[in-house]
């Protein structure tokens, strides 16, 4: 490690709920009732009890008593109960091991359970039976759990601050656990810190009551300066979701300890801004704008997660510049959109956006006037990216024949006919479609001269992005009827909110089907995003791996050797050379190295050896341009 080990106070921690993620005596329960009718029952109100007791408002003595009464356990339980819990160890515990390791003697555990069961499995953590204090059970002739040792101090009401007097340590005590008896310690004077331990159970009586509070044993770790497995506490690591991305993505988030935070619908620029001060992470859709503005308050922002296709609404450049990678999902969502663009072809070919509406008002209106098959006719797609050749496959299955026209060289798929100008596509197809992507020259892409080169009565959709189409130019070849019909899903202005209204002037227009950007809405793109794009921002986070980042210098990591220095900086000539020499200057052994440019930014990957003067990490931020720097354990 490179930081000296500051000393380190007496930890005295508690067991069920902080060390482990569980109670004890209800997986005792839980275990000595599998397969009996009362199981559920009998741990419920075993759980009740601890939490009465936890809380401070039952009496610890008697919350001890009911339980064990109604505990039908034997010896043979603890065996397995034992190997359960070894399994349930606290994460951030559990990954700091080494630390336990490394300071015999000065953490003891100080529990109201039972010692029979705590001893194997801090006993992994290097702690010894001698830095165990916990309740006994008796027995009888029968290995029937009957009670507890009533002599025990820890078996009494106020049993871990006559503990604590017994122990009588000399030097400074922090006190580390979940419930009101750890606090206690505190309000005895036997500790000179409380910290509430909440990775497992938050119990508000008391965290109001605590010093601090922990998410995680790693917050301890790093508060106190002491050695940790990670670089940074994960608690540490705030993420804003708006526009209500699938509720995966922050039990993603969350599973991994970071802190989310939650905003139903959008923000606008100044909302935004006022936000995302200390936000590490942001999650947006479509429609929040990220712009320089906002990055400029943005003092902790690390990566941007955009959980759509779609990155137009989004300062790429601003972020590349701030060291900000952005990472959307490029594939979740294509297929929604391919099924949307081919169920409202046969809807408009049919004329159904004006008969269901005649048919809810009680209009019977039977004729084929207007309405024809899809077979056999000519589809034009304008873009033929990851969305247009798809659609591309899935229309000729029923029969349309497929011309495409995009700015870049694609393969074609099927029998799709490539069109060398947009004019050779407007001039033959019967329905156009666009799929293009956002950027900026794609705005008033289909304008008033575009629509006049369709042939007339042709079918026109646009699905990809609002400002590509000039709304007017559209409305007036509809209602001259120059086009038979339209869908249109995505507008230049978008109301922020679903309590907002929609204003267009394509609204009440003959044959048009309008839809509120629901493209990519559907239940599996949604679910196959927010674990897309949480999976990418955390491999970055955890590893530095900028794989499919779209503004970022993509580079994909081997496994990481020993410590790894991530290294972010404006591209200009020698800055290698600069990191190198200060590394070569603190002797450090590099392991291997990885770079990659572009135009705006390098990105500089260096895994060294774990022994290293601390110094060196405060030489390289310091190396002339440099954007952002941090170090992976
Ligand atoms: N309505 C909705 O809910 C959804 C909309 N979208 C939008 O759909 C669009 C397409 O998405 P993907 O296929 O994933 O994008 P993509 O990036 O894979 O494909 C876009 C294609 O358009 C081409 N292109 C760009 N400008 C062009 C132009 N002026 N003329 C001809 N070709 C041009 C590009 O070369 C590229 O091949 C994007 O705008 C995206 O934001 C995506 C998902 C859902
Ligand atoms: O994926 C895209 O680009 C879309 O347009 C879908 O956007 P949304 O997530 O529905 O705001």
């Amino acid at each position: 490690m490179p930081d000296t080990p500051a000393p380190l106070p007496y930890l005295i921690i508690d067991f069920d709920s902080t060390f482990t993620q569980v109670e004890g005596l209800d997986e005792l329960a839980d275990i000595a009732l599998t397969g009996q009718p009362n199981q559920e029952a009998v741990v419920a109100a075993i759980r009740a009890l601890t939490d009465r007791g936890m809380s401070g408002e039952l009496k610890f003595s008697e919350s001890l008593r009911e339980r064990l009464a109604l505990l039908p356990a034997r010896r043979e339980h603890i065996a397995l109960l034992v190997e359960r819990l070894k399994g349930k160890v606290s994460e951030s515990i559990r990954r700091n091991r080494g630390f336990f390791e490394q300071f015999p003697g000065r953490v003891y555990i100080v529990s109201s359970g039972f010692r029979e069961f705590i001893e194997p499995v801090v006993a992994e953590f290097g702690i010894t039976p001698e830095f165990v204090l916990a309740n006994t059970f008796t027995f009888d002739a029968e290995d029937h759990i009957t009670g507890f040792d009533t002599t025990n101090p820890l078996s009494q009401d106020g049993g871990k601050i006559l503990q604590l007097r017994q122990l009588d340590l000399q030097g400074p005590v922090y006190a580390l656990g979940d419930g009101y008896t750890d606090y206690q310690i505190r309000e005895a004077g036997l500790a000179d810190r409380f910290y509430a331990f909440t990775e497992n159970v938050t119990r508000d009586a008391v965290v109001a009551r605590a010093d601090e509070v922990l998410p995680s044993f790693d917050e301890f770790l790093y508060q106190n300066k002491l050695p940790m497995t990670l670089s940074y506490p994960k608690n540490r690591i705030k993420v804003l979701l708006l526009e209500n991305p699938d509720p995966r993505a922050a039990e993603l988030f969350r599973q991994e300890g970071y802190q989310v935070d939650t905003v139903p619908g959008g923000l606008d620029e100044d909302e935004l801004a006022a936000r995302i001060e200390g936000v590490s992470i942001l999650g947006i859709r479509s429609k929040t704008q990220v712009t320089a503005k906002v990055l400029e308050a943005a003092n902790r922002l690390m990566a941007v997660g955009a959980f759509c296709i779609g990155t137009n609404q989004i300062d790429l450049v601003g972020c590349m510049q701030k060291g900000v990678p952005v990472f959307n999902a490029p594939f979740s969502n294509t297929r929604s959109v391919v099924e949307l663009a081919l169920g409202e072809i046969i809807m408009l070919a049919r004329r159904i956006p004006e008969k269901n509406p005649k048919m809810h008002r009680g209009e019977w209106d039977k004729s084929a006037n207007g309405a024809f098959e899809v077979r056999g006719k000519k589809l034009g797609i304008v873009g033929y990216g990851n969305i247009g050749s798809q659609l591309s496959v899935v229309a000729e299955a029923i029969g349309l024949q497929v011309l495409y026209y995009d700015v870049a060289e694609k393969l074609q798929l099927g029998n799709a006919v490539k069109c060398r100008t947009l004019d050779e596509l407007l001039q033959q197809a019967d329905i156009v479609t666009l799929h293009v992507d956002g950027r900026q020259e794609n705005t008033n892409l289909f304008g008033a001269d575009e629509f006049a080169r369709m042939k007339p009565g042709a079918l026109f959709l646009n699905n990809a992005r609002g400002h590509v189409v000039d709304v007017s130019a559209l409305a007036a070849v509809l209602r001259s009827g120059h086009l038979g019909g339209a869908a249109v899903d995505v507008f230049p202005y978008e109301p922020k909110t679903n309590q907002e209204s929609f204003e267009s002037e394509l609204r009440g227009l003959p044959n048009v089907l309008l839809t509120p950007h629901i493209g990519g809405s559907t239940a599996e793109a949604q679910r196959n995003i927010a674990e897309f794009v949480p999976e990418r921002i955390m491999q970055y986070v955890n590893t530095g791996n900028t794989q499919q980042s779209v503004n970022f210098p993509n580079i994909q990591l081997p496994e990481q050797q020993a410590h790894r220095l991530i290294h972010i900086h404006h591209n200009v000539p020698g800055v290698l050379a600069s990191i190198n020499n200060v590394l070569a200057a603190h002797h450090v052994n590099i392991l291997g190295q990885y770079l990659k440019t572009n135009e705006h930014i390098g990105y500089v990957i260096t895994d060294i050896d774990k022994q290293y003067e601390p110094e060196v990490i405060q030489a390289l931020r310091e190396v002339e341009h440099t954007i952002k720097f941090r170090v992976l354990y």
